[in-house]
């Protein structure tokens, strides 16, 4: 999302004239999403991950702080900013709900700058908290993702994987002779190689749920939910391949005379996906194998 980008913000109020007066209010400046209870609140939250959610308290059947909760308890929710709309204004109300992860409150009846005021403020928090998450899980050399990132999609994904009853596999990518290219072209050019492998994955991977991402050095990892052993060996083939075409010579290069990777993969399902680490030390031996085979290949097997 661009700096100047619509932020969006959800308006969760059983009462239409709450709804229309906030709306009117917000809808110029934002993109206002309206819910007329907690219920279709939380819905509305999971389908359109807004940046900004205003709650009021009191609602019949799910109130505000249910409805808080049970955004709190979501990892797709958790990080939403929440702001309170009440009639309530006692002490305790105000600490209970900002205890439970409550951004702010807003007190009606509505004063129409403090609430323009609060909503720009927890706004510009928000894409600033964005932005840092964002910078977190980048790698700043290869522009992809970093560890911290595979760290979490990897734990996320062999556990969807395991309630789908799906394959996931992964492959680990190491660049062949890469000491030696530091050694023959220097340091600045290696970084500029790793960017170019980087760039890649990033751009060959094809579905969604696919991620490449930087391991650590000139090792590179993907993610590949749902993908069986045949198909990530033929995407991690055509992704050694693409390296091989970019064509950056590497005189120094015993493998070919260009720079080239190569591949280990390992795919696991059911109870194997309880054993993360396992997964990975099977890729790892794997690329071993790669490397003793004459290295600019994939080994998605034992050989
Ligand atoms: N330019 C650059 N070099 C890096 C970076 N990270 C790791 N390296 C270098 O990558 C090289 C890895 O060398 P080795 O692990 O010995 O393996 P290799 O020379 O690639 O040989 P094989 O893996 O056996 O084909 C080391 O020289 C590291 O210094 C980086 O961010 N930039």
């Amino acid at each position: 999302m661009s700096e100047t980008s619509p932020q969006k913000i959800l308006i969760v109020d059983d009462a239409p004239i709450n709804r229309k007066v906030l709306g009117e209010l917000l809808k110029n400046e934002h993109m206002v999403i309206m819910a007329k209870s907690g219920e279709q609140g939380l819905e509305k939250a999971i389908q359109h991950i807004p940046d900004l959610i205003l709650l009021d308290v009191m609602m019949p059947d799910m109130d505000g702080y249910e409805v808080l909760q049970r955004l709190k308890a979501n990892p797709a929710t958790m990080g939403i900013a929440v702001i309170f709309i009440t009639g309530l204004d006692r002490p305790e109300d105000e600490a209970r709900g900002l205890e439970m992860g409550a951004s702010d409150y807003i007190t009606k009846p509505f004063h129409a700058t403090v609430v323009r005021a609060r909503v720009a403020l927890h706004l510009r928090l928000a894409r600033q908290h964005r932005l840092l998450e964002s910078l977190a899980n980048i790698d700043a050399l290869t522009e992809i993702p970093n560890r911290r990132q595979f760290d979490q999609t990897f734990a996320y994904e062999c556990r969807r994987c395991a309630r789908a009853g799906c394959a996931l596999s992964i492959a680990l990518l190491d660049v062949d002779f890469f000491k030696q290219y530091n050694d023959c072209y220097g340091h600045a050019m290696g970084d500029r190689a790793l960017h170019s492998v980087a760039s890649v994955l990033r751009y060959g991977l094809g579905r969604g749920g696919d991620m490449g991402a930087r391991y650590g050095g000139e090792e590179f990892v993907l993610v590949m939910p749902d993908t069986d052993n045949i198909g990530a060996i033929m995407l991690a083939d055509k992704l050694r391949y693409d390296i091989e075409l970019l064509a950056l010579p590497h005189k120094k290069s015993r493998a070919a005379g260009v720079i080239t990777v190569s591949i280990g993969i390992a795919t696991a399902q059911g109870e194997q996906l309880s054993f993360p680490e396992n997964i990975l030390k099977l890729a790892d031996e794997r690329l071993y194998q790669a490397k003793a085979g004459g290295r600019n290949r994939v080994c998605g097997e034992d050989e």
